[in-house]
C-alpha cells in the first residue's frame, strides 16, 4: 500500500501558458518528452509522480500537482498538506509578469501555505525575446521579498527546451531543509 510518509506533496502554479506542463513533463520523463505534441491549456489539474531515492537510500515519490492558470480562482482548493510550491513565471511574456507577481504575493501570504517552501521558476529562459533575469526580478520585486519574508522563494531559471535548471529543480524539491535564498544583486 502507498505510504503517505514516502510522498512529498508539491503544488505547481503560475499564470496560464507559463510553461508548467512542459516543465513537469520534462521532469517526469526526461528522455521521452515529445516536442511535436500540441500543448493544450490545463483545464483542471494534472498529477505527475516522480520517483526518487532519498539520501538515506529510501524510495520516495514527488507527487506534483499542476493546477492550470485558467483555474486560478480555484487554486485555494489545493493548498491542504502542500509541502512545496513551484511557481512558474514566463519571462517571455512581459504583460504577464506583473500579474504573476500579484498571484505570487497572494500565495506567499496564504496561511495554509505558511510552512510550504516556495520555488520561483523563471521559465522560457531560452526565448530570444524574453525579459532579462534582473528585469523580471525587478518586476516581481524579488529582492524585497527576500528581505522582508521568512518564506521567500528560492529562485531558479529554467527551460525544459534546453534543460537549463532542471538538474537543480529536483534537489530543491527533495531537500527537506530550508534552502538559503541568495539575494541577487540588481543593478
Ligand atoms: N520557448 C519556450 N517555450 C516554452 C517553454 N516551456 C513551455 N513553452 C511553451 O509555452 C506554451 C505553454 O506551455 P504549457 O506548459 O502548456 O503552459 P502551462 O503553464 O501548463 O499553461 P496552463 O496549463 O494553461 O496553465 C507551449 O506552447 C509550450 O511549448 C520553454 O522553456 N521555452
Ligand atoms: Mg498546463
Amino acid at each position: 500500500m502507498d505510504d503517505p510518509d514516502n510522498r512529498i506533496s508539491v503544488l505547481c502554479l503560475g499564470p496560464k501558458g507559463s510553461g508548467k506542463t512542459t516543465l513537469l513533463k520534462k521532469i517526469q520523463n526526461a528522455e521521452g518528452i515529445d516536442y511535436t505534441y500540441s500543448p493544450v491549456p490545463t483545464i483542471g489539474t494534472n498529477i505527475y509522480d516522480v520517483p526518487y531515492i532519498n539520501k538515506q537510500g529510501k524510495k520516495q515519490v514527488l507527487s506534483i500537482r499542476e493546477v492550470g492558470g485558467e483555474m486560478a480562482p480555484l487554486w485555494s482548493n489545493y493548498y491542504e498538506g502542500v509541502e512545496k510550491v513551484i511557481f512558474v513565471v514566463d519571462t517571455s511574456n512581459l504583460c504577464q509578469i506583473s500579474s504573476a507577481a500579484v498571484m505570487l504575493y497572494t500565495l506567499l501570504a496564504e496561511p495554509k501555505l505558511k510552512k510550504a517552501k516556495f520555488i520561483l521558476v523563471l521559465s522560457k529562459m531560452d526565448a530570444a525575446y524574453r525579459q532579462m533575469r534582473n528585469e523580471a526580478l525587478l518586476m516581481l520585486q524579488y529582492t524585497r521579498l527576500c528581505n522582508e519574508l521568512p518564506n521567500a522563494p528560492v529562485l531558479l531559471e529554467a527551460s525544459p527546451l534546453t534543460d537549463e535548471g532542471l538538474d537543480i529543480l529536483k534537489p530543491y524539491l527533495t531537500e527537506t531543509k530550508r534552502v538559503t535564498v541568495p539575494v541577487p544583486a540588481l543593478k
